[in-house]
């Protein structure tokens, strides 16, 4: 059914019909939430209310920011100029270097230390063509400066997140990000929201397909060379995910009249195993949580930030670790990142590698099929690394 959108009413009420079959258990953290949704077609793996495009409420002559994007709690120091910036890892001296060099063997532990201690880290020699980044950047601009009739064509409906709008917005109360995001799954194929991608511009789907095709070889890529640095089974690692399940996010933030009191997005982790994200201009705003302070991720030309999400803290037993992230607003300069999420294969069983269980002698966390553990995901609010919390078997845990 498709939604009656409250993005074209007056911005001053900020109120929204309610979503009468939104069910409100869904909120639950608990295991209990993935029992909930049972009878839900298989590719629908959650939704979020709709909210009105933070795009269009910049335009207007705000000096304030209306209260609900108003955060009480936001205000983290950022780390001061004694912490080490975010690890640099040349992807030539893993993909193309025999893999018993020194070269090799030092990137290879670069990258291993860094998946560990934090969990973030950008790539660069990482083969992705200068133009196809170049090609999709424009098309990802147009398609936020498209009409707000197009946009509207292409807004997430009530039972369903994809599409333009924020994602895990659960309750009328919750505090809004100062961002609009258009979310779609891209593969495998068989995922793909049809409807959506039809009315998708022509070209931009073309560049999108093609940078999808890019970010998946970039992952299987570092997926592997992380077999390696964890000494898991390869096989394993490419059984896992060899047809993973791959969905991209594009970030709008615009300014912020009031930006000290508003986020751009919520602290969190990643729900998938490796996020691939491409800052596509110059304007700073990712911050990561290393050792409890905030350290600002400045873009760097021709890299691509790499994040561990909590799949791969999960496959890996625990070695690696997703970490917090948010991003910050300004009043001066606009913002666009796009993210891409790579999971493992849909109608696999997530659960720590077998292999790394073998040779740990202990399981760090429980199994539970993919589908539940995504559906759970979006079905609550944002909410730092709490998600990850339950998949943990506590008694193992230190
Ligand atoms: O825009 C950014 O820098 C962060 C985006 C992000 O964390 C995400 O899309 O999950
Ligand atoms: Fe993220």
């Amino acid at each position: 059914m498709k939604n009656s959108n409250p993005i074209s009413k007056g911005f001053s009420t900020f109120k929204r019909e309610r979503v009468d079959n939104y069910k409100g258990s869904l909120v639950s953290t608990s295991m209990e939430t993935y029992k909930e949704e049972e009878d839900h077609e298989a590719v629908n793996l959650g939704r979020s209310l709709i909210v009105p495009s933070v795009q269009e409420l910049a335009k207007l002559p705000l000096t304030k920011i209306p209260l609900r994007y108003v955060r009480q709690y936001h205000h983290h120091p950022l780390s001061d100029d004694t912490t080490p910036s975010v690890p640099i890892i040349d992807l030539r001296n893993l993909l193309a270097a025999a893999s018993g060099s020194s070269t090799y063997s030092s990137e290879l532990n670069k990258l291993h230390t860094a998946s560990k201690q934090w969990g973030f880290f950008q790539v660069i020699n990482h083969g992705v063509s200068e133009s196809l980044l170049e090609d999709f950047k424009r098309e990802v601009l147009n398609f936020f400066k498209l009409p707000m009739e197009e946009k509207q064509k292409l807004w997430q409906e009530e039972d369903n997140h994809e599409g333009f709008g924020q994602l895990f917005v659960v309750s009328e109360e919750q505090k809004l990000d100062w961002s609009d995001m258009f979310y779609v799954t891209t593969l495998p194929h068989d995922l793909h929201r049809s409807q959506l991608f039809q009315k998708l511009p022509l070209i931009l789907r073309e560049k999108l397909e093609a940078y999808s095709k890019e970010m998946k070889k970039l992952a299987m890529g570092i997926l592997g060379q992380m077999a390696k640095a964890l000494e898991m089974d390869g096989d394993e690692m490419r059984e896992l995910f060899h047809d993973g399940v791959q969905s991209i996010r594009m970030n709008y933030y615009p300014t912020c009249p009031e930006p000290e009191l508003a986020l751009g997005f919520s602290p969190h982790s990643d729900a998938d195993a490796l996020t691939i994200l491409y800052q596509l201009n110059q304007t700073e705003g990712l911050r990561i949580r290393k050792d409890g302070k905030w350290v600002a991720i400045k873009p760097l030309p021709n890299a691509l930030v790499v994040n561990i999400g909590d799949i791969m803290e999960i496959v890996s037993n625990g070695v690696y670790k997703s970490i917090e992230h948010q991003a910050t607003v300004n009043s001066n300069n606009e913002r666009f990142s796009v993210a891409t999420f790579y999971s493992s294969n849909m109608g696999t069983e997530l659960g720590p590698a077998r292999s790394l269980v073998a040779k740990h002698k202990v399981a760090n966390f429980r199994r539970v099929p993919l589908e539940k553990y995504f559906k759970g995901f979006f079905a609550q609010k944002l909410n730092g690394k709490s998600y990850l919390d339950f998949m943990k078997l506590q008694e193992n845990v230190t």
